[in-house]
């Protein structure tokens, strides 16, 4: 593979990416959002039959075709002799195929806008989406190259109501040296033995807790009940009063991710805003009684959540403001993408019998063996070594396609495997394409969680999280989530779904939020007996 940048040596370094776990929706409404109208407006009337409005629109479609011919150059759309631009469509003028592309993301099958494309011109294309002429590659090493390339290559792109909300300071917008400690120090929490030890049990008692509380009578949500478990280990809130107010503002706070880009008293953006001010008093509030339990001794200097540990870093760059922005950061995976995650695998199981019944053994085994033992709570280690649960996991992170891609934009002309990504394009590496491919997994629709027995997971053409320098830093956080979830649902509940139906934008989620009723199972861990009793 020939890979490197126009002019400059080979990038191929371990460099790096940026996440979306959200999908970027409103890009196009930034750029555009009274055009946008007005294209609807102006189509509107023409069936009216009235010449004039027809004329008007010849001329604005003139106009805009020209405008976006300019932009196109002035972004470096042409090729040079030894690199050509993707074959593909820019589409209309300003919007591009954005409305295609929309419309197959609404369907059950999102991936289908790519594969008609894949088959025209191949699996790079260049297409015009969300108001940027983007460069499409659904070719695992090319979307490899462009994760791996660092911020003199590409850098993240996001929508503006999105970047708005974020903060400038958010580990998702910034670049270089800061993004990296950054990036190093959340990912070096969740890898000290002693803290996987304490976020394990925290959230072991927080599932045990949730799920004792759960009613037989009535269907539960797993979406509903697969948040808030990781609160503890982020900010080190127990609950109370504050995670009331945390969880009650956050909620506001994430409505807006997918809102207009508008920032007027009344509309989405502005109320998510506030919420994010509030909870951002709340965060440095927790930050300042941290910082003065530390400094006159009441605590220890061990950091005990990810707060503790970006306020323990010595450089004066992690200010409050960047450690609460962060912190807000971090709790939309923990609060949207592990239990979407969660909830789709006990979907895929519901619906799987065989699976459902090699899990619930391995579970149950593993739960024994632990009672012989005298132990009753697990170790991370414990949850990670049952193997058919993480095979479980990595077949519903596949098929589910959480994060279905991630989109940079070039900041320098770049080439990848012949391919130009022109200056200032967009770069949408989509892994759900991937992950679906039938030339990469055998009946790709199809949940099977034996696949696993014999695949390389750490090839190109398996990337839920990403990779290079943005390579997710709570991966493993997000499997052992999930797996105690899983592991404490089959070794203490029967259940069964009710139908409902996934939902794939603009962010992956079940429409009623999975209802499932549940039954105790009849069967207790008798520790002093060492024996499994019926009840
Ligand atoms: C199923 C669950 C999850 C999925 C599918 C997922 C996916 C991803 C992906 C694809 C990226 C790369 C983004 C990019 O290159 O721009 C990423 C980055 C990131 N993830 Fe996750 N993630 C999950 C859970 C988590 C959890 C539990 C945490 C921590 C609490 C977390 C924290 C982060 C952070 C901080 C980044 C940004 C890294 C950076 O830009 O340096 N994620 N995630």
């Amino acid at each position: 593979m020939h890979c490197g940048l126009r002019g400059t040596p080979s990038q191929r370094g371990p460099h790096l990416v940026s996440l979306l776990h959200v999908q970027p929706l409103p890009l196009f409404l930034d750029k555009a959002p009274c055009t946008f109208a007005f294209i609807f407006a102006t189509r509107a009337r023409i069936r009216i039959s009235n010449m004039a409005p027809i004329l008007l629109l010849s001329v604005l479609s003139v106009v805009l075709f020209t405008i976006t011919v300019l932009r196109l150059r002035r972004a470096g759309a042409r090729p040079g002799p030894a690199h050509t631009l993707p074959r593909g469509s820019l589409g209309w003028p300003v919007i591009g195929e954005t409305l295609e592309f929309v419309s197959a993301a609404y369907s059950p099958r999102p991936e289908s806008f790519m594969n008609r494309r894949r088959l025209l011109y191949g699996k790079v294309f260049k297409s015009h989406l969300f108001g940027s002429p983007t460069i499409v590659s659904t070719d695992a090493e090319v979307s490899r190259f462009v994760l791996q390339s660092d911020a003199r290559a590409f850098v993240p792109s996001y929508p503006k109501s999105l970047s708005e909300l974020m903060g400038k300071s958010s580990i998702l917008l910034i670049n270089g040296a800061l993004q990296r400690r950054v990036h190093g120090l959340i990912g070096g929490f969740f890898k000290s033995p002693h803290l996987k030890s304490q976020i394990t049990a925290d959230m072991q008692s927080y599932v045990r807790r949730a799920m004792d509380s759960w009613p037989e009578t009535s269907p539960i949500l797993i979406q509903d009940e697969t948040k808030h478990i990781l609160v503890k280990g982020l900010i080190g809130l127990e609950p109370g009063d504050e995670m009331r107010f945390l969880k009650r503002e956050f909620h506001e706070f994430i409505a807006g991710l997918m809102s207009l880009p508008v920032n007027l008293p009344g509309t989405r953006l502005y109320r998510s805003l506030k919420a994010k001010k509030r909870m951002v008093m709340l965060l440095k509030k927790v930050i300042e009684d941290k910082r003065r339990k530390r400094s006159s001794g009441l605590v220890g200097e061990t950091p005990k959540d990810v707060i503790d540990v970006l306020i323990s870093d010595t450089s004066e760059e992690l200010t409050d403001e960047l450690i609460s922005d962060n912190m807000i950061d971090l709790m939309i995976p923990a609060e949207d993408s592990v239990p979407v995650l969660i909830t789709l695998a006990v979907k895929y199981l519901s619906s799987c019998p065989l699976a459902l019944r090699q899990l619930e053994e391995e579970n149950i085994e593993l739960k024994e063996r632990k009672c012989r033992l005298g132990q009753d709570s697990l170790q991370w280690n414990d949850y990670m070594s049952l193997s058919f649960t993480q095979d479980v996991i990595t077949e519903t992170l596949r098929l589910g396609n959480i994060i279905g891609g991630i989109m940079r934009k070039a900041v320098r002309d770049v080439e990848v495997k012949g391919h130009l990504i022109p200056n200032g394009w967009c770069v949408f590496t989509y892994f759900r394409s991937v992950h679906l491919d039938e030339a990469m997994y055998d009946e790709p629709h199809r949940f099977n969680p034996w696949r696993w027995k014999e695949k390389d997971m750490s090839s190109c053409s398996f990337t839920p999280f990403g990779g290079g320098q943005r390579l997710c830093p709570g991966l493993d956080l997000a499997r052992l989530e999930a797996s105690i979830f899983l592991h404490h649902l089959v070794t203490s509940f029967t259940w069964v779904a009710d139908d409902d139906q996934v939902v794939n934008f603009p962010t992956v989620r079940m429409k009623s939020g999975m209802p499932v009723r549940v039954t105790r199972k009849k069967v207790a861990f008798d520790r002093l007996s060492s024996a499994r009793v019926v009840s």
